[in-house]
């Protein structure tokens, strides 16, 4: 033991006498070549890294199964996937009417924010966990969407990290081209890092009127449910700040019936009107996930499971999405339609027609919007701004001869014929050309090109098409 510790002392005498004297010796026989192989190591790992990233076009990480796209995108397995963790609210400016935030805000923490501080945002997409980066890349739509038009539309500004990794802020006056081809790009043309987004007022009360009308100017909100070919119920409502007495229905409590069962009832009893709380109405369809819950818990809305579980429900949609298994998605890929089509008014008609014929699904859900002529991805063929109206198709068809790629094949023909758009988050089987027979690519073509996106990102259509999701 003496030994031992009298060696130490007398090595480490050594090391320091020559560290102190000599310390060349030291730093040319082990500090150079270890700086040299040091800089041997990073200068051909960022090389090579380089070189890969170059090669490998790139993705959010946010993992597929978490997104609200009704499929899991293939290209997360081998895409670059770069971290873009960025999930608050930066900034609430009641003077410019703006809030500022990053792109994975959801909706249910944006209204959750801005109601408690007397504010909203125009338009709230239904379910409370899309994002704001989802619905600016993608698209967002709300029974507001007639007076406002799409998610789109009530951005004022888009701060990005390009391919060549420069941040640029666009909006209509500076870098206009990229601004207006951000929504529906789905991430191909830079990482979206924060969104500027219009804000108004928020009174805390809203009015459902139930009426067979709609009054599309004199209306905060407008939506139909139809729940036959022949029969559905068109919902208007403003916003106010009293209630009348005895007609306050809270539908967003647990023990509420769901919301579309709730409208049905209307069917029965004709007109209404009620008083919602603001926050209930928003995410009026989140607790039955719009009305695809009742494939997944058929007594979901029974009284007893309500009052006992149902302020669990429900339950997450990525959840839903991870947990499915081969079985269940094989299952919803041939008995299961869920798409959105966007057409113009005055197609509604013709387009009730085709889905009668092709799906015959109800619910239906109808929800009407405003089409600004702005240049972009959508552009309104004869340059106005026009009126349009989503259809959503959500459910198991009940026609005989469903088909999930040839039937969805002929709707989509159906709304590219009559000059309407797909809504990309469900699933797609048009070729490339008929893509691009349906969004307008002049624009977005050029930013990619001057952005020199090629190599870094993919095309929309290489991560929308049914080939690039699983
Ligand atoms: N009421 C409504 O309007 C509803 C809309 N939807 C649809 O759901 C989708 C939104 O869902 P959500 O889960 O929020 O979004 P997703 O994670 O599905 O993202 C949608 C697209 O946006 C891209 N994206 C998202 N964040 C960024 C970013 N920071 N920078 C660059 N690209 C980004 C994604 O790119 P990447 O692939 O690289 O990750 C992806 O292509 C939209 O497509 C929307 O249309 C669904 C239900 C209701
Ligand atoms: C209001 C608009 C424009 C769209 C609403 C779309 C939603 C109803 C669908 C978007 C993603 C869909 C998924 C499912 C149900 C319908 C959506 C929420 C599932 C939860 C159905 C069950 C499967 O196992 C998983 C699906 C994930 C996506």
């Amino acid at each position: 033991m003496g030994f031992v510790s009298n060696l130490k002392i007398r090595a480490n005498t050594l090391f320091e006498y020559i560290l102190i004297n000599h310390r060349w010796v030291i730093v040319v026989f082990f500090l150079l070549p270890l700086s040299f192989i040091y800089d041997i190591y990073y200068n051909t790992r960022s090389w090579l890294i380089f070189k890969l990233i170059r090669q490998i076009p790139m993705c959010t990480a946010r993992p597929g199964w978490q997104t609200i796209s009704f499929r899991v995108p293939a290209y997360k397995s081998t895409f670059n996937k770069i971290k873009i963790n960025l999930v608050d609210i930066l900034e609430i400016d009641t003077r410019k009417q703006t809030v500022r935030c990053e792109p994975l805000v959801t909706m249910g923490q944006l209204t959750k924010v801005l109601v408690d501080l007397g504010w909203t945002i125009p338009i709230v997409p239904e379910m409370d966990d899309l994002t704001v980066g989802g619905l600016v890349m993608g698209t967002g739509i709300e029974t507001s969407s007639h007076k406002y038009g799409l998610f789109q539309h009530i951005c004022t500004a888009f701060e990005l990290v390009l391919a060549d990794g420069s941040l640029i802020t666009c909006n209509k006056d500076e870098h206009a081209n990229l601004f207006y081809s951000v929504p529906w790009s789905y991430g191909t043309l830079g990482f979206l890092t924060a969104v500027e987004i219009k804000i108004m007022p928020a009174q805390r009360m809203i009015s459902t009127f139930l009426s067979e009308s709609r009054k599309e100017s004199e209306n905060d909100y407008v939506e139909g449910i139809m729940f036959t070919y022949n029969a559905g119920v068109v919902m208007t409502g403003n916003m106010c700040n009293s209630v009348e007495e005895g007609k306050l229905n809270e539908i967003g409590k647990w023990y509420k019936p769901w919301f579309f069962k709730h409208v049905e009832s209307y069917l029965k009893a004709g007109r209404g009107v009620e008083y919602i709380p603001i926050r209930d109405y928003y995410h009026r369809h989140t607790r039955s996930i719009f009305w695809e819950l009742q494939d997944i818990i058929p007594f979901g809305n029974n009284l007893l499971f309500r009052l006992l579980l149902g302020w669990l429900v429900p339950p997450k949609v990525s959840f839903l999405k991870r947990t499915q298994g081969q079985k269940v998605k094989e299952l919803y890929e041939n008995n299961h339609f869920i798409q959105d089509m966007l057409v113009p008014a005055d197609q509604l008609k013709n387009a009730l027609d085709v889905f009668e014929k092709e799906v015959k699904i109800y619910p239906m859900w109808l929800c009407p919007f405003k089409l600004p002529a702005d240049p972009g991805m959508l552009r309104p063929l004869d340059g106005k701004c026009s009126l349009f109206v989503d259809i959503g198709t959500y459910g198991v068809p009940k026609v005989d001869n469903f088909h999930p790629v040839e039937t969805t094949r002929r709707v989509e023909k159906f709304v590219r014929n009559a000059k309407g758009f797909q809504m990309l988050y469900a699933d797609t089987y048009m070729t490339v050309h008929e893509f691009r027979e349906m969004f307008n690519h002049t624009l977005y073509d050029k930013i990619r090109k001057e952005l020199q996106c090629t190599k870094a990102f993919p095309e929309v259509y290489d991560k929308i098409c049914r080939k690039a999701r699983i």
